[in-house]
């Protein structure tokens, strides 16, 4: 029998969670959003089956609730959901950057009818929007569950089966260990890359000119900058605990590098760097694992006669060969995207860089 799934949320990641479910027959995939505009985008772009007028609507309807609002939400959501009368049992899982809060909220669930299992995929983008949401964007990627008191074993093994064609990797983890090691990885450097952008827009008064040349160092280091700011907020405050005592580590830090610079002491300062580098060069790139996995670059591209000639014209002129070409959601009207496999990496990035030359936008999932 076909199992009813609401999403609520429809931006990038709910809008991705529920196009990879999509893809399952098994399922029938509700949607609701707050946003009228992003539940009327999700039904005519086939990112859900149908959308639902009320979280309460949706949810009395359905075998398994995705959450992927923003994670403060989230949680007025699962206590909305604590005090609903469920004609039956239901599983909800949720997709937020932070599962303390979340996992504290689900324990104390009194619903009879309540199951969960926290999740996280472990992909995104500084994008938001229903408009930004991929199929691929969990491809190959990690995707973190975290049991707790509301979950049985088949409840995670359900999880996974759903999933399945997220392409990604499912690992459980604990919410104590998922929220430290975000806060290393995520959440702090997004402060640092928002701190660099402020540091540069100090100095823009001074030299009006310096902006126009930010090259590749600084638009790499900074691009995660750019996302949302209200899920970012909601992210940093809901990790503080983690965030905070980082924050002091790192100005001690740049105290030491300071006092390295002040004293010249090449030697420690070259260790420094050097060091960073051999742990930054020694960060898994691909993943081995069910799924085989190329250099691989995927394209936005627009259902029109010649769009993927044009692509492959444009790489051929720059003499890069192509070792894979597959199309993936390409409906009527709607972008769609390409998947190109290359066999080196410097294929891959030159890709990358003619592609957006000619005005494409391109993603590598790592
Ligand atoms: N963006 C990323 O890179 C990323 C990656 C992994 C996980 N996450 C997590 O995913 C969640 C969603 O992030 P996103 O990037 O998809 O954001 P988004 O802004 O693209 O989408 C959030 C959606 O939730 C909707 N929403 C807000 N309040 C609502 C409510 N009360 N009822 C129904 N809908 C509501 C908004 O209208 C919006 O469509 C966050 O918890 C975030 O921590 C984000
Ligand atoms: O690629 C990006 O733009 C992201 O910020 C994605 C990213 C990350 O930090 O890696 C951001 C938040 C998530 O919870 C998961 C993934």
């Amino acid at each position: 029998m076909k199992k009813t799934i609401l999403v609520t949320g429809l931006g990038l990641i709910g809008g991705s969670v529920a196009l990879s479910l999509m893809k399952n027959n098994h399922v029938q995939v509700l949607g609701f959003d707050q946003n009228e505009h992003s539940m009327e985008f999700a039904v005519q772009n086939g990112i859900i089956h149908e959308k639902v007028q009320s979280f309460q609507e949706g949810a009395s309807q359905a075998d398994v609730i995705v959450l992927a609002t923003p994670v403060s939400v989230c949680i007025q959501l699962l206590n909305e959901l604590d005090q609903m009368e469920l004609p039956s049992s239901v599983l909800v899982t949720d997709v937020s950057s932070v599962k303390k809060p979340i996992m504290e909220a689900a324990n104390h669930l009194s619903n009879p009818h309540i199951r969960f299992v926290g999740g996280h995929p472990m992909a995104g983008s500084h994008k938001h929007g229903v408009e930004a949401a991929r199929a691929h964007l969990f491809e190959n990627a990690f995707y973190l569950l975290v049991p707790g008191r509301l979950s049985r074993e088949q409840d995670v093994a359900l999880l996974k089966e759903l999933l399945e064609y997220t392409y990604s990797y499912m690992v459980t983890v604990n919410e104590e260990e998922h929220d430290k090691m975000m806060g290393v990885i995520s959440h702090f450097p997004h402060l640092i890359a928002s701190s660099l952008v402020h540091q540069a827009r100090n100095w823009h008064n001074t030299y009006p000119f310096m902006h126009e040349l930010a090259a590749g160092g600084f638009r790499d280091v900074t691009r995660i900058a750019s996302s949302h700011p209200s899920m970012w907020n909601d992210i940093l405050l809901q990790n503080k605990e983690t965030v905070v005592p980082l924050l002091t580590d790192w100005i001690d830090e740049m105290q030491h590098l300071k006092e390295l610079l002040e004293a010249e002491d090449d030697v420690a300062l070259h260790t420094y760097l050097n060091d960073a580098k051999q742990f930054r060069d020694g960060l898994p790139i691909k993943k081995k694992g069910a799924i085989p996995s190329f250099y691989d670059v995927y394209v936005d591209i627009q259902d029109q006669p010649g769009a993927i000639s044009e692509v492959t014209h444009i790489l051929a002129q720059s003499s890069i060969s192509i070792v894979n070409i597959e199309i993936l959601e390409i409906r009527e009207g709607i972008t769609g995207a390409l998947r190109l496999s290359f066999q080196t990496e410097r294929d891959q990035k030159r890709t990358q860089l003619v592609l957006s030359r000619n005005g494409y936008e391109t993603t590598i999932a790592n």
